[in-house]
């Protein structure tokens, strides 16, 4: 039958868009589907069409050609029309026409201030995907990630395409089965768990400060590798029962190498999860990423195989205290390993790391946290031993506003609307079904209208009651740094989720800060310690990057041990005190 090559360009069209459709409605991942869709029929338009393209030298090319441009421009059609179900959020034009954009944003490490910088735009919620959100409303976080809120996002299909058997509970998007992944983890970190890893953290922060001690003098340390050292070995140590000496070897395994150098092709992953498919199957691609897998692997192996000696988290994970019902398989366990180490060491790191680059900046929140140490672990006494945690407002703050500045998950994590919910209404938005959508903490954390005056600036007194904060010398509760009260005190500690937030929150949160509030006090206790001659401060923020978890840049620090750096801090009084928005006139010194 002779076809006309109207008639041909009609039936490619119309192929097209079915194709369009099937992808619409769908959403098929896996690359046997991609190739039937993508190849299958403009193959077979070809050979069938074939005399209507006659009068071109090449109908194959002529016909691939038109499938896929009348596929492209159906595709991008759509996505910008009022048709599409977000089409009433704003968002940049790219971003809503494809993920590939922030692949490619993202893979900088600067995602988390591009959304930034599309919220001071577009408002407290930006399009930037075709299918997804980002929010800067707190009225948003209960109903996204509270108990009734949305499950897991795609995100970690693609960050963890690898783990196509067992996934890590972070990953784990089915409700039921994260709920149940999770018992354990819960059971590990209740309070009365926690008593048992008290030993095993003070142990490596006692190694830490020797380790510290035997590098102080007049030259500089990077105090970022060394505390990435030490969060490393102890989560080492609570995953596996041992095994990593960094702090005593550094890293000479490369291991640290393998976990940071896979982020940022992770990061990409999750922003196109269907890449994930075929990353998974391609030699030599993320090799250091599943290099890093089996070597914790390999560690869970022989953890397993020594069984417990200490009561650490693999013990509770693996219910070597024995539990209720089916334990947990050890595929899961030594999968939940690798995640402790991933979601446990960079995140602390990145808190410890900034807490102290915010100290040195702030000579005001020095002294004070200083002061506060020094009353409640004078010289000779332990201060590993966390009984005073509780008492130490300043030392919460500081922890507090470092985290609220700098939080090591910059960007949030995703939750989606599944499909065939009908949709959900989150706030004051409602989520067509299939859409994805997270809270930016980076964004939220400095927002003027849940954390003001001077959202940017490291200002521990903003987490103290009007009275502590009086007795700094802030004397105006409503506004610390302007007496005509011009800018306001504002402080909506519902806007803090650097641990997230609901049922799928981080549950190593009470680890977390017994982690950091042990080892600051330890330091504050030991070290004097100041930026190295010459650091350019203004390049912290810009060394620090974002992949999902957040890395850091080189921290030069000169460390002494206290009473041993005479004259070290001379011209303290005059140096770093923190300016606030409006002025500070004198307030606190
Ligand atoms: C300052 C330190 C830390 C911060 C800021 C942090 C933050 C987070 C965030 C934002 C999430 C995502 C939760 C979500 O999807 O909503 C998370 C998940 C998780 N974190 Fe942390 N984390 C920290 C330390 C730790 C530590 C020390 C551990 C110990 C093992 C840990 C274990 C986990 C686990 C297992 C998950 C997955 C939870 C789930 O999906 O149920 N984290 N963390």
């Amino acid at each position: 039958m002779a076809t006309s090559l109207p008639d041909a360009i009609l039936a490619i069209l119309a192929a097209a868009l079915a194709c369009h459709l099937i992808f619409n409605r769908y959403e098929p991942v896996n690359p046997r589907s991609h190739s039937a869709l993508l190849l299958m029929p403009p193959l077979a338009l070809s050979l069938l069409l074939r005399p209507a393209f006659s009068s071109t030298s090449h109908p194959f090319l002529a016909v691939f050609t038109l499938y896929y441009s009348f596929l492209l421009l159906s595709v991008v059609a759509y996505r910008l029309s009022p048709l599409h179900p977000l089409a009433r959020y704003p968002g940049p034009i790219p971003c809503r026409i494809s993920k590939f954009w922030m692949a490619w944003i993202s893979s900088d490490g600067k995602q988390h201030e591009y959304y930034t910088r599309l919220h001071q735009k577009y408002g407290d919620v930006v399009r930037i995907g075709p299918n997804e959100l980002s929010m800067r409303d707190v009225n948003a976080i209960d109903p996204l990630m509270g108990t009734n809120g949305l499950p897991k996002g795609p995100h970690w299909d693609g960050r963890m395409a690898e783990q196509t058997t067992v996934r890590a509970l972070i990953s784990i998007r089915d409700p039921h089965e994260h709920m149940r992944r999770r018992k354990p983890w819960n059971r590990a970190f209740r309070a009365a768990n926690m008593k048992d890893y008290e030993e095993i953290l003070a142990n490596r922060v006692h190694e830490f400060i020797s380790q510290l001690e035997r590098q102080s003098g007049p030259g500089h340390i990077n105090l970022t590798e060394w505390i990435s050292r030490f969060t490393f070995d102890f989560m080492s140590d609570m995953a596996f029962g041992g095994g990593s000496e960094m702090l005593r070897d550094g890293d000479k395994d490369n291991t640290w190498h393998l976990l940071e150098s896979g982020l940022p092709l992770a990061l990409v992953l999750s922003h196109v999860p269907w890449l994930g498919k075929y990353y998974t199957s391609l030699p030599g691609i993320g090799e250091d990423l599943k290099k890093f897998r089996s070597y914790c692997q390999a560690r869970a192996l022989r953890r397993h195989a020594q069984g417990s000696r200490t009561k650490d988290l693999f013990h509770y994970l693996i219910g070597e205290e024995g539990v209720e019902g089916d334990p947990p398989t050890f595929a899961e366990v030594a999968s939940d390993g690798v995640l402790a180490i991933v979601a446990g060491s960079d995140t602390t790191a990145t808190t410890l790391v900034c807490l102290f680059y915010s100290l040195m900046e702030n000579r005001t929140a020095f002294r004070r946290l200083r002061d506060e140490v020094d009353k409640y672990y004078p010289p000779g006494e332990d201060a590993s031993a966390t009984t005073h945690h509780a008492k130490m407002k300043y030392l919460r703050a500081v922890v507090d506003e470092a985290l609220r500045l700098y939080p090591p998950v910059l960007s949030g994590s995703q939750r989606a609307v599944p499909k065939g919910t009908g949709g959900k209404q989150v706030g004051p938005y409602f989520l067509p079904e299939g859409t994805s959508a997270f809270v930016h903490f980076y964004s939220i954390h400095r927002d003027p209208r849940y954390f003001s005056p001077s959202p940017d600036a490291f200002w521990p007194e903003r987490w103290l009651s009007a009275e502590d904060r009086q007795a700094y010398g802030y004397s105006y509760p409503s506004s610390p740094s302007d007496k005509s009260n011009k800018v306001p005190f504002i402080h909506n500690p519902s806007a803090f989720i650097p641990f997230s937030y609901g049922p799928m929150n981080c549950v190593g949160k009470k680890l977390a800060l017994q982690e950091i509030r042990t080892l600051v006090c330890c330091v504050m206790q030991k070290f004097d310690f100041r930026f190295a001659e010459g650091y350019d401060t203004g390049r912290w923020e810009r060394d620090l990057n974002d992949y999902f978890v957040s890395v850091r840049g080189e921290l030069p620090v000169v460390i002494s041990p206290r009473g041993q750096g005479d004259g070290f801090w001379s011209g303290d009084a005059q140096r770093g005190h923190v300016s606030l928005a409006g002025g500070d006139a004198g307030a606190g010194r």
